[in-house]
């Protein structure tokens, strides 16, 4: 990977950890981290060592959202650096994120704020400190969520939920976010490295080819109707069948009804070495 400045990427045992790396700045996300970020994503896509991504911020942030110098008046005169800077921000957060080809783990280490929660939500799992705070604290600056963060929060968070801290722009912690279903889980600062490896470690024993397609099924069939999505969910399990080197399915039956030895119910099937 080349030397980025902004971010830090690190693999160990197949997880691949991302750090958004401005802690003075609270992991603004200036231009820079953004085309980092989408540099960084890119190049993992294709990245044989990694199964799962983590993503998460040095110091007291996660990121305390869109840098307001760099990335809005450090673009106001400048159309195409303003506009290239958008697109960079939705390509990595939206589109490279939310459809990365592995599982992705947001770990909200502190401040998450207005367009950090296009990230977070582009993760497929959150797990939060407690100490974390969170606010859509665009209103109290005089714009509404842009980028993508209104679509987001209607579709992470309840209505009422999505409504009152978008209008309010009042912060909440871990644990409220675990409330409303932004995260999954919220535990204590200190405990945050050991959930997030409790997690992967879950996800590791798995099928990576199977846990791909599954977040791939969940995302896209959201926005289709039945007959679309009984007719897309028909094709992507072929796909599965054809892009899947371990057979997995193949495999969990015959462990299952063959050698019994194990029950599908319970556990996941038993991969070789060679698949792991
Ligand atoms: C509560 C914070 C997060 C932490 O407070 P602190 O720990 O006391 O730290 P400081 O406030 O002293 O900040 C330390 C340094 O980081 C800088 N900083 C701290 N957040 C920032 C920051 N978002 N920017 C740019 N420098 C910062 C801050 O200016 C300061 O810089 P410097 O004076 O040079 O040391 C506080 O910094 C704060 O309120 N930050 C702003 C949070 C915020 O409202 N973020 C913007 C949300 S709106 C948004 O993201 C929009 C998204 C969007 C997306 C796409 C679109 O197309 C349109 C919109």
């Amino acid at each position: 990977m080349p030397n980025y400045e902004c971010i830090k990427v690190e693999n160990e045992n197949r997880v691949t950890t991302v750090t958004l790396n401005r802690p003075d700045k609270r992991n603004a996300m200036s231009p820079q981290l953004n085309d980092e970020m989408l540099d960084a994503l890119i190049r993992l896509g294709a990245d044989p060592d990694t199964d799962v991504l983590v993503l998460t911020g040095e110091g007291d942030a996660f990121t305390a959202g869109m840098d307001l110098k760099e990335y809005f008046r450090g673009t106001e005169h400048d159309p195409v650096l303003s506009e290239r800077a958008k697109w960079t921000m939705r390509e990595w957060s939206y589109t490279r994120l939310r459809f990365f080809p592995r599982v992705t783990i947001a770990a909200v280490n502190g401040w998450c704020f207005g367009g950090g929660f296009m990230p977070l939500v582009s993760c497929d799992l959150a797990i939060a400190a407690d100490e974390a705070q969170f606010g859509l604290s665009e209103v109290n600056w005089g714009i509404l969520p842009g980028g993508l963060v209104t679509k987001d929060v209607t579709l992470a968070l309840g209505y009422r939920d999505a409504m009152y801290y978008a209008l309010t722009g009042k912060t909440f912690g871990g644990q409220r976010a675990k409330e409303i279903g932004l995260v999954n889980d919220s535990v204590p600062r200190a405990e945050l490295g050991e959930a997030v490896r409790e997690l992967t470690d879950t996800l590791l024993k798995l099928n990576p080819q199977t846990l791909r397609s599954t977040k791939e099924a969940l995302r896209h069939s959201a926005d289709m109707n039945y007959e679309q999505s009984a007719d897309y969910l028909a094709a992507k399990s072929a796909q599965l069948g054809s892009r899947d080197p371990e057979k997995g399915r193949l495999k969990g039956l015959s462990q299952f009804l063959d050698t019994k030895e194990f029950k599908p119910g319970l556990a996941a099937y038993r991969r070789d070495a060679a698949d792991a």
